[in-house]
């Protein structure tokens, strides 16, 4: 009889209803490319809201999300929620114990329509519980969606042979898919405040909101806009900011290059992926978790405090702690186990942190890092004896110049 899985790439299956867009037969499989099948990094989301905002979290760009929640959808969705510019959401499918579909408020859309205009399948009436602790001891893997006859051995070994080619997650290019191709600038309500490059890796709608609520005008760049550039923009930057954004860090070569080329020359602030090519940057390394943080209560400790704030997290590779310069403060760890959270490097002038301040799923406690990082710029700016927006081009050549905001 045909039924709808996940399988996963260790052999593991889990049973479920498919909903959304159609989930795929065995045999359709075949003559998908695993960016057009509902196949990804199966990673567990333990956020009791907010689905539309992790959804559309570019982050997770070749993932699928299973939400530990047991019922998700039933204040519906709206566009104006979207984290990420690219709509369809890079994520690749949905896994949840119940997808509520009845009625939402008024001007809200159903999360089941909305998925299936994204062309994004969801399984649900899933085991979520036995699937998370699964993921918890065995690591976050590749899993598929799809229909097969489950009395049929050879559907199933033809599936697992498909997902054991799918490219290992580093060997993808997911920031060149999801960052942005060309500059746009934003401005805030109120003019007069900082001016910030945010390089965009995938960025989250929120971290600009939260800058430009703090009078911040924010340029919005390419992931590989060059440190020149960035150096010599007219009118030039008062800090460049290190987005967001899916994948593996360790594989980042370029983007990391352009970091180190900043560093010292103007402050450099980030977050979760910004944060760990500022590790890399600093010299240190990264490496891959067994399933990562997913989720909007994860606690964190400010070191110098020991004061605790329950974060918004959403990564699955870390910052190496011992693989850090002397001159590096580790300023935030996991209060669950302990890894890195948040750096400071006083004399190259960076700062950053592996958790979301701006939250957008989960609590808002963080949200106070921005101040920080602005006033880091702030002072910065002091140490060298620049005054706001008089930089100098020294190179004659210019960088970005601004043909006008939005
Ligand atoms: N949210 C992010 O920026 C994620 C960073 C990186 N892709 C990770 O999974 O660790």
């Amino acid at each position: 009889m045909e039924k709808t899985f996940l399988i996963l790439a260790d052999g593991t299956r889990f049973e479920g209803t498919g909903k959304g867009f159609a989930i795929p037969t065995a045999s359709d499989l075949a003559d998908l490319s695993p960016e057009q099948a509902p196949c990804g990094e199966v990673v567990f989301n333990t956020t009791m809201g907010a689905y539309h905002e992790i959804l559309t979290d570019a982050s997770y760009a070749g993932q699928i999300i299973v939400m530990t929640c047991p019922h998700i959808g039933n204040y519906g969705s709206s566009p104006d929620w979207n984290e990420t510019v690219c709509i369809p959401p890079p994520c690749r499918a949905l896994i949840v114990r119940d997808l509520y579909t009845g009625p939402v408020p008024e001007g809200r859309l159903s999360v089941e329509k909305v998925l299936e205009d994204w062309r994004l399948s969801v399984l649900t009436s899933v085991d979520t519980r036995a699937l998370t602790l699964h993921i918890r001891e065995k690591g976050a893997m590749y899993g598929v969606l799809v229909r097969l006859d489950d009395a049929d051995p050879q559907a199933f070994s033809t599936v697992l042979a498909w997902l054991a080619a799918v490219p290992p997650m580093e060997a993808r290019d997911f920031v060149g898919a999801v960052g942005a191709k060309t500059t746009s600038t934003h401005a805030p309500a109120q003019s007069g405040g900082m001016r910030f490059a945010l390089v965009d890796y995938g960025e989250k709608q929120s971290i600009q909101n939260q800058l430009l609520s703090r009078g911040v005008t924010v340029d919005i760049v390419p992931p590989r806009t060059s440190a020149k550039e960035l150096l010599h923009a007219e009118p030039s930057y008062d800090a460049i900011f290190l987005s967001n954004g899916p994948g593996d860090p360790a594989v980042l070569i370029h983007e990391t290059d352009i970091v180190r080329s900043l560093m010292g020359k103007i402050p450099v602030l980030g977050i979760c992926l910004g944060h760990q090519l500022i590790g890399k940057a600093l010299g240190g390394t990264t490496s891959k978790m067994k399933f990562g943080h997913h989720g909007g209560n994860q606690p964190v400790r400010e070191t110098e405090s020991g004061r605790v704030m329950v974060t918004c997290q959403n990564h699955g590779y870390q910052v190496d702690a011992e693989s850090l310069p002397e001159s590096t403060v580790i300023t935030y760890v996991n209060a669950n186990d302990g890894t890195v959270e948040g750096l400071k490097d006083e004399q190259k002038g960076v700062i950053s942190v592996q958790f979301h301040p701006e939250a957008s799923p989960g609590p808002w406690d963080a949200r106070r890092l921005f101040d920080d990082f602005i006033a880091f710029a702030h002072a910065w700016k002091t140490r060298q004896g620049i005054s706001h927006g008089t930089r100098q081009d020294t190179s004659g050549k210019g960088g970005i110049h601004h043909a006008g905001t939005n």
